[in-house]
């Protein structure tokens, strides 16, 4: 238990056991939910892993909670480095704007650090709060909606293979098996743990009705699956505007991503399939008859606090451009603040003048290639000494396919 006192008194320090249940309609309360039932908390309770959950105490009370679970992520190149997954953040509204989250913040990346992870991520509910703290939008993903009644996929958009709906009790166990080989192929994606299908599937599937569609190859394996949740118009007319919301899309290609969506638009008595959060490079206005038939909009998906800069920049490739020496300023864990000199062999340390100088957050959106750097510098988030590194910096950070995370949590 790491315990440190904030100017205003609130101390901040883990969250043993016993409390945890408190912790968690402290969230809930935070979001305007009332506390979970008994039976909620027997589900949710596998969310928090013992020693991973921070609070803001005013004396013995707890007014505020930040849960992290261990996750790993992809970055360019394929290598997968470890990550802590922030979630269940939320604060007292009797005690809000006096740190208590501030303090959270510090002993939950101060804790990421002394686990050895590399990163810290989240999905955010304001864009205002977690700059500050170091983390930028790293990924960005496209809402997508397709009128169900106008899409029809070309005649030339190839069939790779054959889906079939799973039975309930057989999907944790296809997908979770089938994942970790999805995972290799795009930066941005996380790894997930028993506990994440736990919460996202099991639970959906029993109280939710939540379908799973899978995709078998032709050699019979799982390679990607959409699992969904049709709503039905409140008037409970079977005939009037019933959606389909897509929670969970995966596909090892853009073969089994047609055949995906060959299901999604086929499925009867639906005006529109809402698939939130895919990658910015989902091709599907190229596969319908009628491209008007989608209307979409991006919006930022993964925050990322990049924890171990040495060993994040030291990890992924980059593309082929002349060196640029880049100096990162990170007061939050002033470990990072530094001078890297990044080229297509790697990064090393060094003394020399730099070129591009970033704050942690903006290292964040330009590290999964997401943002050029040339952007953030015309935008002022990158001061530049030396504008001739700019396009070389650009090719150094670019990506081959947007990056993506694709995992609610
Ligand atoms: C990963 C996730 O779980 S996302 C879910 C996040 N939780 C929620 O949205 C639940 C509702 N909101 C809350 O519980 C709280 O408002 C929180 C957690 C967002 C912020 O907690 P607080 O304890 O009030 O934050 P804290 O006092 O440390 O604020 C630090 C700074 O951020 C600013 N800030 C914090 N939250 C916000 C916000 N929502 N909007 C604008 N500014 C904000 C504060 O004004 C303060 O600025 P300053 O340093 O210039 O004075």
């Amino acid at each position: 238990m790491t315990q440190t006192l904030s100017p205003t008194g609130l101390a901040f320090r883990t969250v043993p056991e016993d409390r945890l249940r408190g912790a968690h309609d402290l969230f809930l309360a935070a979001l305007h939910e009332k506390p979970g039932s008994d039976e909620s908390w027997d589900v949710m309770r596998q969310a928090y892993v013992a020693d991973r959950t921070f609070g803001a105490f005013d004396g013995d009370r707890q007014v505020g909670t930040a849960v992290s679970f261990p996750a790993d992520l992809t970055v360019p190149g394929g290598e997968m480095l470890p990550m802590a997954g922030v979630t269940y953040v939320g604060v007292r509204t009797d005690y809000r704007r006096r740190g208590a989250l501030t303090g959270m913040m510090r002993a939950q990346l101060e804790d990421a650090e002394e686990r050895g992870e590399v990163f810290a991520a989240l999905h955010a509910s304001e864009p205002v709060i977690y700059g500050r703290f170091g983390y930028g939008v790293a990924t960005i993903a496209r809402d997508i909606k397709v009128n169900s009644k106008r899409a029809r996929l070309r005649d030339d958009v190839p069939v790779a293979g054959t889906v079939r709906l799973l039975d309930g009790d057989e999907v944790v166990p296809a997908c979770s098996a089938a994942y970790p080989a999805l995972q290799r192929t795009r930066a941005g994606l996380m790894g997930r743990s028993e506990q994440w299908w736990a919460l996202s599937y099991h639970r959906r599937i029993k109280t939710d009705h939540l379908l799973v569609a899978a995709h078998f190859s032709a050699a019979g394996d799982i390679d990607g699956w959409v699992s969904y949740k049709p709503a039905q118009a409140t008037s409970g007319d079977v005939r009037a505007n019933a959606t389909l919301y897509v929670l969970d899309f995966q596909a090892a290609d853009q073969g089994v991503a047609n055949d995906l969506w060959r299901h999604l638009v086929g499925v009867d008595l639906i005006e529109d399939v809402m698939a939130y959060f895919r990658p910015l490079d989902d091709p599907i206005e190229a596969m319908l008859v009628d491209a008007y038939a989608v209307r979409s909009e991006s919006e930022g998906e993964l925050w990322l606090r990049v924890v171990d800069v040495p060993a994040a920049l030291a990890a992924r490739t980059y593309g082929i451009a002349e060196p640029v020496v880049v100096e990162v300023v990170d007061s939050l864990l002033p470990g990072n603040s530094g001078r890297y000199r990044v080229s297509p062999q790697g990064m090393e340390r060094t003394t020399d003048q730099p070129a591009l100088t970033m704050a942690a957050d903006a290292l964040a959106m330009v590290y999964l290639g997401t943002w050029r750097p040339s952007v953030l510098a015309a935008t002022g988030r990158i001061a530049v000494a030396d504008p001739a590194a700019l396009p070389a910096a650009d090719r150094l950070f670019a990506v081959d396919q947007p990056a993506w995370n694709g995992s609610l949590f």
